[in-house]
């Protein structure tokens, strides 16, 4: 597969009379995991939300390759791109199977019967989480990693071109942390466009090529990941002291946050 490019162009958002994001450029190459970074509250899920055509932005095109998401029929944008959401459930009483096979309604709707193809699908998205043997389970019985997992599967069983995803590694624990970036890096090594919003800066470092940095709904920094995430920039960025240094095994970046700098009224003293 080779996925095209997604490309946010003057992407702003206001939501009653607040602007959340605004005048946004940005872009995540085909066949690379991309990390959107920055503080809480900087717009990663407002930005993303939009990029996946969930919400329209108020001035902007959001592009993948050369369609606008916002000029195609939802069930073309549904194959093309998909976002695993932060804490993402469900208040019906389904299955982890059912769960996962909703990503199958963008290829054959929703009334017609499922095909072997859209079964070879699921199975696979189950395998490469590692969820096949919780297939059976309702999915409202699982613990909050192991509900993560199956929402990653159900977008790779939708086979998007472009998967973003919200804080994929919530609830994981580190060996699930590493598995679900390791994944990624399969995917975006398989063709596939992948953008994720990462709060960790470390993980940020080891597994992605690209990041965009956004801080009070604007980007601040763009570009490769080890010349753009510096000690300066977490220091301006997220107002923490910080250490980069190369990993002496892949030469990647390796983040060690020091400490908080300190101001009144600041949550940890
Ligand atoms: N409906 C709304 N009305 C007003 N402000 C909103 C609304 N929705 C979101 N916001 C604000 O927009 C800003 C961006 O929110 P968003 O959830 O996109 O940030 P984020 O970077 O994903 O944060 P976090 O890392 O905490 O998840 C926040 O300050 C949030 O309070």
């Amino acid at each position: 597969m080779n996925a095209p490019a997604l490309d946010a162009r003057r992407i702003a958002r206001s939501v009653d009379g607040h602007l959340l994001i605004d005048g946004i450029d940005c872009t995540a190459p085909a066949g690379t995991v991309t990390a959107l970074i920055g503080p809480n509250g900087a717009g990663k899920s407002t930005l993303l939300h939009t990029l996946a055509g969930i919400d329209r932005p108020s001035t902007g095109t959001v592009g993948v390759g050369e369609d606008d998401i916002f000029r195609m029929p939802r069930r073309t944008r549904a194959r093309l791109l998909t976002l695993v959401e932060q804490d993402a459930g469900t208040d019906l009483e389904l299955t982890v199977d059912a769960v996962v096979s909703l990503g199958r309604i963008p290829h054959h709707g929703l009334w017609t019967a499922e095909t072997a193809r859209d079964r070879e699908a699921v199975c696979s998205a189950l395998e490469r989480v590692g969820m096949m043997e919780f297939a059976d389970r309702l999915f409202s019985s699982l613990s909050g990693g192991e509900r993560q997992r199956v929402q990653l599967a159900r977008a790779l069983a939708q086979e998007p071109a472009v998967l973003l995803l919200d804080e994929p590694t919530n609830h994981l624990d580190i060996r699930a942390q590493l598995a679900a970036l390791e994944l990624l890096e399969t995917l975006a090594n398989d063709g596939m466009t992948v953008l994720a919003a990462l709060h960790d800066l470390g993980l940020a470092a080891s597994y992605s090529e690209r990041v965009i940095v956004l801080r009070q709904g604007r980007v601040v920094a763009a570009g490769p990941t080890h010349t753009v995430l510096t000690a300066e920039l977490i220091r301006t960025v997220y107002e923490v002291e910080a250490v980069v240094l190369e990993h002496p095994l892949t030469g990647r970046p390796l983040v060690a946050v020091d400490s908080v700098r300190k101001r009144s009224g600041e949550f940890a003293r």
